[in-house]
């Protein structure tokens, strides 16, 4: 077991252990959480409430999460000098199963994301994001009942790896060296790869504050092994929950060994390993498990038109495979149909080694941090999301019951209240006052 400096081992709690790829989980499982930053703090003392009045109601106060608070974001580096604290990665190793609200990232410059720094370091390949509409909730379209769908996102590559390079560092122009030396072709295609293109341009516009050569350098590093793997748990999904398809979402026209690179593993994935059959010639395939009487669709989409469809016609959208960033901007764009971001839960995921992280789909939304007004409804619906993964249903169901019952007494957060005819609105923590009211 690891030592830890801050971190406390609650006294009463046990480990959560798996064998053969099956969760063992005693009465009082220790479950490491992050507060978060900005309104993670509110949502959080909201919803650990809601969590522990449910877990104790469904069974009678037999079991209890023991929570394990660890660090990460401006709290880590308050107490420690450290953003991601050292207790916080072994402690989710060791406890396998957590839960967390959102960590600030500042964009351009400063640190890199802790929220996908954690995902990384424990390998949690599946970012899992189901969409789903809860009656009397608010919507900007008409048909918000149409939208049921699950995404898993890729987790781990894409350009999320973060290897990139500021426009102007030795590292930036040593690869574009690289390029000139061995693939003529390619760096011709960098449209400003060269001090002489960039000159050229200034003098041609007489605008523009900088003419040295200043170009950014990402990767995007895509594999078959990540693709697949992400694209079977997809699969089994769809099986396991007899849905009718699983499309797999990319950008395969422009990216083509990367985006294209996968769909193309998962359609032979779905060959090889399921036993998907062709139809109509190809590439669209069919598995006979999945919707009763229909069997499971695998079929592809262009990100693009993907992003006007799933408001078009979302009925036609099931489980969703798709890569890192097209997972980010679908999930939060699917979110704005079934009522924003304040509902949109979700968890990260190794399926192997049986580590998860639940989070929120938002962000730390730093205006409204310390108000105590914003929706705890996303980190609520993500610890359902982990109490249905610990198999504790009962808790699970519980919550949503509640959850619906609060929407339909129309006493809502500020985000439903705006958009809702005749509501009350409450704050975060009165939002868990009247969840937990609902309980009975
Ligand atoms: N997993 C994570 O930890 C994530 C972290 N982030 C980080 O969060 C920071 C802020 O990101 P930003 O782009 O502003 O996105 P946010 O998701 O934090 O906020 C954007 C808007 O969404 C609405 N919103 C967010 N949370 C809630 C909630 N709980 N209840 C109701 N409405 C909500 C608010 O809308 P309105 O103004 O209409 O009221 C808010 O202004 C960034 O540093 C970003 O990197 C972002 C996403 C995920
Ligand atoms: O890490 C971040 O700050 C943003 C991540 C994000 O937007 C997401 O995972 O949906
Ligand atoms: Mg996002």
């Amino acid at each position: 077991m690891p030592t830890f400096k801050d971190a406390k081992v609650p006294a009463n709690g046990q480990k959560i252990t798996i064998v053969d790829g099956k969760l063992n989980v005693p009465d009082q499982p220790i479950i490491p959480f992050i507060e978060g930053d900005g309104t993670g703090r509110d949502i959080w003392k909201a919803s650990v409430r809601v969590i522990d009045a449910a877990v104790a109601k469904a069974f009678g106060g037999k079991k209890k999460i023991a929570w394990m608070e660890v660090l990460a974001g401006q709290k880590s580096f308050d107490l420690n000098g450290t953003w991601l604290h050292d207790d916080t990665v072994p402690a989710f190793q060791e406890y396998l199963v957590g839960i967390k609200g959102p960590l600030t990232t500042p964009v351009g410059g400063g640190i890199r994301s802790l929220n996908v720094a954690l995902r990384q370091m424990l390998d949690l390949y599946v970012c899992l994001r189901p969409v789903q509409y809860f009656k009397g909730v608010p919507s900007p379209v008409k048909h918000p009942e149409k939208v049921n769908m699950v995404i898993f996102r890729e987790n781990t590559e894409d350009i999320y790896a973060g290897i990139e390079y500021a426009a102007g560092t030795p590292e930036a122009k040593g690869l574009l060296d690289y390029l000139e030396k061995t693939d003529a072709k390619s760096f011709g295609k960098v449209r400003f790869g060269s001090t002489a293109k960039a000159e050229a341009w200034h003098k041609q516009l007489g605008h523009g504050s900088d003419q040295t050569l200043q170009v950014g350098i990402g990767i995007k590093p895509v594999s078959k092994q990540g693709s697949q793997r992400l694209i079977y748990s997809a699969i089994e999904y769809a099986i396991k929950h007899k849905r009718k398809s699983v499309t797999l979402v990319h950008k395969g026209n422009i990216m083509k060994f990367t985006e294209g690179g996968f769909r193309d593993w998962g359609y032979e994935l779905a060959k090889q390993v399921f036993r998907a059959v062709e139809i109509d010639g190809g590439p669209w395939c069919k598995i006979p498990e999945g919707k009763p009487g229909a069997g499971l669709v695998i079929k592809d989409a262009i990100a693009d038109i993907t992003l006007q469809q799933i408001l078009t016609r979302p009925e036609d959208f099931d489980v969703i495979a798709t890569l890192n960033l097209n997972g980010d901007y679908l999930s939060d764009a699917l979110a704005a149909q079934v009522g924003g971001i304040g509902i949109a839960p979700g968890g990260n995921i190794n399926y192997v080694t049986g580590h998860a992280i639940f989070e929120a789909t938002h962000g730390t939304a730093p205006k409204y941090a310390d108000q105590d007004v914003v929706n705890p409804g996303s980190v609520i619906l993500s610890a359902v999301m982990m109490l249905e993964h610990l198999g504790w249903q009962t808790a699970a169901d519980l919550i949503l019951k509640s959850l619906e019952a609060a929407i339909a007494a129309k006493t809502v957060t500020y985000d439903f209240e705006r958009q809702m005819q005749g509501a009350k609105k409450v704050k975060c923590s009165e939002f868990a006052d009247e969840m937990i009211k609902h309980m009975g």
